[in-house]
Parts: structure tokens; sequence; C-alpha cells
């Protein structure tokens, strides 16, 4: 997994990776500018009005002369808009491909810019390098660029936002941004979600090593990780092998919830299973989902099952003495969901009993009430941490980019999922994904990843054809396409 360092480290990464890589500064600058043209060519972004770009003095001003030059050769009109006073105020590598700017390119000083609207600009004005507050003729110009009416795409981080705190004043509000090698670490704060647009990462071939050295405990978790995290099974695989998994929850009026969990693990590839809830819902159960099997009243024998699911649609009414049975009496790791977190936070007591190396989901709400308010999601970040290494838990904190907190203290930023999932049992839909993955006896790290980058990934193709009309069954249905794109049997 890629680990995500903070905005200071990237200056010794890069020198890193030139002593490594043997390669110049200048042509690491090319390959990350390259890259991003790339990406824009893919966009389809309409090339009838001049791409406007606003660059710095530094090296996030040299992507911007870089990506103005190389669109320039591909016909692009280009303006760039000169953030700087002069020449000899730009880095070595913004000067050298300043110089490089052919003669076709318009050059505009920033007090003379008039927007040509409902284009693109590109933001290549402050990057990784943004040290302390904004001086005032950065906020000015900050201000201006949020004038912009048309797509605005920042480079590598919204000009003004830090990359690794909360932001305190002013910066650009981007549509897309558009950061290279890993996410800076405010990139995925949902404080800065209308500074950061969408998320867009691209690799520039960094040598692995070059990251070596460099302390972290912050992962993110990407397409080509996930396959390895995958168990093979044979021609000689049954039943059996693809785990027995219970599922108990739901209650009087919230049986969707277990109905959704249920055909979620069914989806992802589990043997069988079994839906536990009181005796009155069990008709629900067995008409929606024929492949799966009810019980209800006291669970008889729950070390028959692989792996457990708890607490979608359970309610807390007279719940937590069935609970705390079953936790006396189950000793495999666990899956906690909604109520099931719920009966965690009102009878503190239970949760010493949760067999270690569990998978807890809770969203912003369920976590606050479990482990504590934060006064901000990075604060909040660290409380998940201290929380998943006390209890030796996984902690899965869901949000736009959910964080998975390891016992070992490491974090894992998910990569995959979109807006369209914030829809109602698109959670339970998850908690069925991990169970199951834990009931084919993955290992609950490996099931944690697979599941929230699985779940991410069915909510994208889903959302393709969907877009806000997606529900949770959309997702469930998008399961299967999921082992398609990652080839995995
Ligand atoms: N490995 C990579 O990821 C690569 C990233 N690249 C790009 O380089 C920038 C970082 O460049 P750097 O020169 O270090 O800094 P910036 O351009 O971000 O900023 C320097 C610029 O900002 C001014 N400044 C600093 N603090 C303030 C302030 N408080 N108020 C106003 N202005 C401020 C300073 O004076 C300089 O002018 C990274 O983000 C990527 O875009 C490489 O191109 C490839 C490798
Ligand atoms: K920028």
């Amino acid at each position: 997994m890629q680990k995500i360092l903070s905005g200071v480290q990237v200056k010794e990464l890069d020198s890193q990776h030139l002593k490594l890589s043997g390669q110049s500064s200048h042509e690491l600058m090319e390959t990350a500018s390259k890259a991003f043209v790339k990406w824009f060519l893919d966009q389809g972004f309409s090339s009838d009005l001049p791409i406007q770009i606003a660059c710095g003095a530094g090296n996030n001003g040299g992507d911007g002369l870089a990506i103005g030059r190389l669109l320039s050769a591909l016909s692009y009109e280009v303006i760039i808009f000169k953030c700087f006073d002069s020449k000899d105020s730009l880095s070595e590598d913004a000067l050298l491909n300043f110089n490089k700017l052919p003669e076709s390119i318009q050059i505009v000083d920033f007090e003379n810019l008039r927007f040509v609207e409902k284009g693109i600009l590109i933001d290549a004005f402050l990057g990784v390098g943004l040290k302390g507050e904004l001086r005032p003729d950065a906020i000015k110009i900050i201000q201006k660029l949020n004038d912009y009416q048309g797509t605005v795409i920042s480079i590598d981080v919204p000009s003004g936002l830090p990359s690794d705190i909360v932001l305190k004043g002013e910066a650009v509000k981007a549509d897309f941004t558009v950061s290279f090698a890993f996410p800076k670490l405010s990139l995925i704060l949902p404080e800065h979600a209308e500074y950061v647009g969408e998320l867009v990462v691209l690799k520039i071939g960094l040598v692995e090593e070059a990251f070596m050295d460099l302390d972290s405990t912050f992962y993110y978790l990407e397409t080509l990780d996930v396959p390895p995290l995958h168990t093979v099974f044979n021609r000689f695989s049954y039943k059996g092998d693809m785990g027995k998994v219970l599922l108990v929850g739901g209650s009087p009026g919230k049986m969707g919830a277990l109905i959704l969990c249920a055909k979620s693990a069914l989806r992802t590839g589990s043997g069988l299973v079994t839906c536990h809830m009181e005796d009155s819902e069990r008709v629900i159960v067995q008409t929606a989902v024929p492949e799966a099997m009810a019980s209800w009243g006291l669970i008889p024998n729950p070390e028959f099952y692989d792996a457990v699911g708890i607490g979608p649609g359970w309610g807390t009414e007279n719940r937590a003495r069935l609970f705390r049975q079953f936790l006396q009496d189950f000793k495999k790791p666990i899956v906690i969901d909604a109520d099931g977190l719920n009966l965690l936070s009102r009878n503190p007591d239970l949760l010493p009993l949760v067999p270690k190396n569990s998978i807890l989901t809770p969203h912003i709400g369920e976590f606050t009430r479990l482990v504590g308010s934060a006064e901000n999601h990075l604060e909040r970040l660290k409380m998940a941490k201290g929380f998943a290494v006390e209890n030796e838990l996984i902690l899965v904190l869901k949000g736009a980019n959910t964080v998975i907190s390891l016992p070992d203290g490491r974090q894992v930023i998910n990569s995959s999922g979109n807006k369209y999932m914030a829809t109602g049992g698109s959670g339970d839909v998850l908690t069925g994904m991990l169970t199951s993955y834990l009931g084919m006896g993955y290992f609950p790290e490996n099931a944690a990843l697979c599941g929230v980058f699985h779940h991410g990934l069915a909510g994208e193709i889903a959302s393709k054809s969907k877009r806000r009309s997606m529900i949770a069954s959309d997702i469930i249905a998008a399961i299967p396409e999921t082992y398609i794109q990652l080839n995995i049997s």
C-alpha cells in the first residue's frame, strides 16, 4: 500500500527518489505534468475555449507551466496567469519551464487578468510548499481565483490548503484536485470537501525505496493492492470453505437492513447464510432471501458459524443480554455495526468481551457515541487510532474516504467509492461483505480491506448508470462485477 506522507516529507521523498532513480528534478516535473495531461485528455473537456493556468513561483507553478506547454503542443489555446512578481522569484525548475514556453502562449500579469468564462482554470499557484499563514497578496489571488465560474482544477492541492492540517483561512475551491503520488492528508478531510471537489491521484513513477525511511502510519488503499489480499479457492473447495455466516439483526419495521446484509453476504461469496431475528419477522427474511436460513430465540450453537455480523436494524431494546451471552460464547472475530455499536456505547462493559481483531464499522455519529466527540476529522482519526490500538480491534470509520484503523496503529484510507453511496442501507451492504470475507477465513485485516474496497467499487460501478438514483440493492447487484474488474475468480 502507498504510504501517505506529510507535505514537509515530500521534499525529502523527492530527493531520495532523484538519488535512487537518477532522474533529474526537471524530468520528475515533466513526468508529473504528462500524467496530468493524460488524465485531462481522458476527461473529454471541451477544447473550444482557452485553458487558463494560474502559476505560482514554486514547483507547483512549474507544473502549471509545463502543463501549459504540453497542452499548447496538443493545439489547445493556453493563457498563463502570472501569480509571481518576476522571473527572478521562480524556482529553478519553474524558471526552466517558463523559458520553454512557446511564443503562442499568452502570458498575462495577474493584475490584468480577465477570465474567459465557462472554460477551464487550472490552479497551479501553491502546492505542498505552502508555509504558515497565507501572505496578504496570496489571499487576494485566491479570492480572485474563487470568482471564476467555470471548471477549476487544482494541481496537487487547492492553493492555500495546507497539506496535512485543517484549513483556517482561504483556499481555492476546486471542482477537481489532481494530486501526485498519494493524496495529501488534508484532501480526505470532510471539512475540505468544498475545496477539494473530486479527488484524483496520479502515479508519477516514484521509486518504492524512496518511501522506505520516511515514517508515516497513513496508507492509501488502491486497486492494485486488493487482488493479493484475496484467498484463492480451488476446484476442491466446497460451500463449507466459502463460510457459514450468521447475521444477527432486524426488528419490526427494520427487516430491510438484515435482508440487504444477507443478500450482500451471499453475493460476496458466502456458502451458507443464516439470519437471526425475532420469531415474528422470520417469514419476511425467508420470502425476501430464499438462499438464507432463519434462526430465532437464543443462538443455540454459535461456534457452528465461521463468522458473525451483528447489528443492522437490530434495535437496542432488550438486546443487551443476548449480545452479552453471545460475546461470552463466541471467540472468533466478528463484525459489529449499527445497533451493535449503539449497544457497546450504552454498555461499555461489553467492549472488553468483543473478540480481538473484530471489525467495528461506525459512521461519524456512531463513532462519537462509542469513542467520543472530536473537534475536527483529524482529531477524530487520532482517536480512532487510539481506540483500535488500545482495544486490539479494527475500526472502519465510514465516510467519503473510509479510514480503516488497524490494531498495530496503521490507518488505511480507502480510494474507492463516491458520493452516490450515501444512501440508506449502504452500511448494511458493507456489513454483509465484511462478514462474508471473515467467513471465508480471511485474516480480519484482509477482510476489512477487501470488504471496504469492493463495497466502494461496487458503488462506483452501480452509480455509472444510476447516479443519484442509486439504492443499496444496486450496490449488491454490482458486487459480481467487482470480481470481474479485479480479475478475482
Ligand atoms: N513528488 C512530488 O509530488 C512532486 C511535486 N511537484 C510539485 O511541486 C510542488 C511543491 O513545490 P515547492 O516548490 O516545494 O512549493 P510550492 O510551489 O507548493 O510553493 C512554493 C511557493 O509558495 C510560496 N509560499 C509559501 N508559503 C507561502 C505563504 N504562506 N503565503 C504565500 N505564499 C507562500 C513560496 O514563496 C513559493 O513561491 C508540489 O505541490 C507539486 O505540485 C513536482 O513538480 C514533481 C514532484
Ligand atoms: K495548486
